[in-house]
Formats: C-alpha cells, sequence, structure tokens
C-alpha cells in the first residue's frame, strides 16, 4: 500500500481539524483529496509528509510509518505545498541545484526534472519572473528531485490561468502514470480531469470515498449544446429521454437526461434533422457535482 491512513484525528487545541480519518492508497492511484475550504485537507497532508504529528492514530507512506520512520517517508514522498515557498531572487537551475545538493542528489537527476516538467525555457531566469504556472512546474520539479513514489501535492493549479491549468493536469496526469498521487482541490472538475478516485472529506471527516468509474456509472447526464440559431424548448423536448431544457445563455441549452446511454449523438441528429449546425456540444457528469454539493452543505 502506497498510503496508508488509521484512524487520524488531528486537534488544533480544542478544534478537531480531523476526526477518526481512515483510507489507503493503493501504488499508481492518483485520487482527489475534494472538501471545501477547512476542511482538513492540508491538514492531512502536512500528517503524511511529516510537517505534523497527528494527536491520535496512525499513517504509513510506503509502508514507513509518518511518526517513527520520518527520513524514509521523505524520502518516498515528493510534496507540493499550498503556498509553495520558492527562493524568488534564485535562478531556476540553481534553486533546483541547490536543493540537489541539500539532500546529496546526482545533478544529472536536476537535468531531468527540468525537461520532464517543460522547464527548459525557462531555466536561465529568476524565479521572480516567472508566471504562476511555471512557478508551480518549479515546486513541482522540487518534488520530483528525489524520484520519490508518492507524490503529495496541495491545491497544485490554485491561481492559475485556463492554459496554465490545462498544462499542469496534463503534467500531473503524465507523473502518475508512474508514481501515487494524492492531491487536494476544491474543483471537481480537475478531480473528473486527473483523478481514478475521489475523497471527499468535509469537517475533519471522510465522506465520500470511491472510483470514478462507479460515479459515472450513475444515471444522471447532461448535454451542453450551442446551435447557431435560437430553438423552441419544447423542439428539444423531443430528443429521446430528455427530462429537462434550461437555455443558459444565447443559444447555448442545457439537456438533462436520465439515461447511461451517451445522448450526444441523438442532439447532433436532432441538430441534422432540423437544420441546425452545432457549434459546440460535450457531455457533462453531474454525479460528482451533485454529491459535493449534498455532502458538504452545513
Ligand atoms: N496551525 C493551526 N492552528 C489552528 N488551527 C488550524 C491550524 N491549521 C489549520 N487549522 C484549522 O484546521 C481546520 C482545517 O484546516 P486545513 O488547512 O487542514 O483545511 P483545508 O481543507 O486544507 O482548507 P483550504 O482548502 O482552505 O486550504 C481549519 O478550520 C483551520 O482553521
Amino acid at each position: 500500500m502506497s498510503i496508508q491512513v488509521t484512524n487520524i484525528t488531528k486537534e488544533y487545541g480544542t478544534q478537531k481539524a480531523l476526526n477518526n480519518v481512515s483510507f489507503s492508497i493503493q501504488k499508481g492511484e492518483i485520487v482527489g483529496f475534494l472538501g471545501p475550504n477547512g476542511a482538513g485537507k492540508s491538514t492531512m497532508m502536512k500528517i503524511l509528509t511529516t510537517f505534523l504529528k497527528a494527536s491520535e492514530g496512525d499513517a504509513a507512506v510506503n509502508n514507513f510509518n509518518v511518526s517513527e520512520e520520518t527520513i524514509n517517508v521523505q524520502k518516498s514522498v515528493g510534496y507540493l505545498p499550498e503556498h509553495n515557498p520558492l527562493y524568488l531572487d534564485m535562478y531556476v537551475r540553481e534553486y533546483l541545484q541547490f536543493n540537489a545538493d541539500i539532500y546529496k542528489i546526482p545533478k544529472t537527476e536536476v537535468e531531468k526534472v527540468i525537461e520532464r516538467t517543460g522547464l527548459l525555457p525557462e531555466a536561465h531566469k529568476k524565479i521572480e519572473q516567472l508566471s504562476k504556472g511555471y512557478r508551480q512546474r518549479v515546486g513541482l520539479a522540487n518534488a520530483l528531485l528525489h524520484n520519490p513514489e508518492v507524490l503529495i501535492l496541495d491545491e497544485p493549479t490554485t491561481g492559475l490561468d485556463p492554459n496554465q491549468l490545462i498544462e499542469i493536469r496534463e503534467l500531473i496526469k503524465n507523473v502518475g502514470t508512474e508514481k501515487t498521487v494524492l492531491l487536494s482541490t476544491h474543483i471537481m472538475q480537475e478531480v473528473e480531469a486527473i483523478c481514478d478516485r475521489v475523497i471527499i472529506i468535509n469537517k475533519g471527516e471522510i465522506v465520500l470515498d470511491k472510483k470514478l468509474s462507479e460515479l459515472t456509472k450513475n444515471k444522471q447526464q447532461i448535454v451542453e449544446v450551442e446551435f447557431d440559431y435560437r430553438v423552441e424548448e419544447v423542439m428539444l423536448q423531443r430528443i429521446n429521454n430528455v427530462e429537462k431544457v434550461e437555455n443558459t445563455a444565447g443559444f447555448v441549452y442545457q439537456l438533462y437526461f436520465s439515461t447511461e446511454k451517451d445522448m450526444r449523438g441523438d442532439v447532433f441528429d436532432f441538430a441534422h434533422d432540423n437544420g441546425l449546425k452545432i457549434l459546440q456540444l460535450h457531455q457533462k457528469n453531474t454525479t460528482l457535482e451533485k454529491l459535493f454539493i449534498e455532502l458538504t452543505k452545513d
């Protein structure tokens, strides 16, 4: 098992940030740790990376106990903290070489991670000159330097613009083909885009732990479609299995279906039969979003 958490409780004074939390993550899984602000995500990650001690319970990373075998845990884990601390006046390559020296990592590894994280064009720049997306890449490169088996990423895409977001997600997905990844986020689409499994935490307790493939088996489905022309909602209601139609903007419609069948083909046929052009068409899975709201509301 890559990560094993058993009945972890963490108290800050009288406040319980984590309450009897247990889960395990197998080698090679990419798991999204999803929860609203203050749910306890960072606290859990700090315990797994040995920065904090739990008040009660036990955890192991790569089969090393976090309170007894801290050095081995640190060797096994690459950690990107929420507020990625960087020495802004250092150059990218210099910063990574500096960290490699501290941990006695060969310089050749620095070049490997620079290449792997797409930092080559920026490696000669000062960190302060980099965009937020590239700074996150530096953080990720730093977390990968010692080639750890497990990556723990605390909100790695917060504050990134849509292009950077896609790039960093791709990078994480790529890295995740070889490593176990636990990443925290508030963003459901992120989990859907990157993860195999989702753990939702609310007020220090796990409220859901499921494979994404199990969630998508759900029968609810929304197809969002943009036509080149206005369409009467009663017309759209004629498409098979439509339960509800919403005109969300201009000629954009959300069609709610209650079936496992992928309905995009039927929407395409509808457009074709009615002489409409489709400007965009995609299927949205509402399950995770609905579950999140349901499970984390007060
Ligand atoms: N050092 C601390 N001292 C006291 N309380 C703390 C400390 N760190 C966190 N907390 C509290 O513990 C709870 C969980 O915080 P944590 O940072 O783990 O949540 P989170 O899910 O990571 O939130 P966010 O998404 O906002 O980063 C919060 O109520 C927070 O205020």
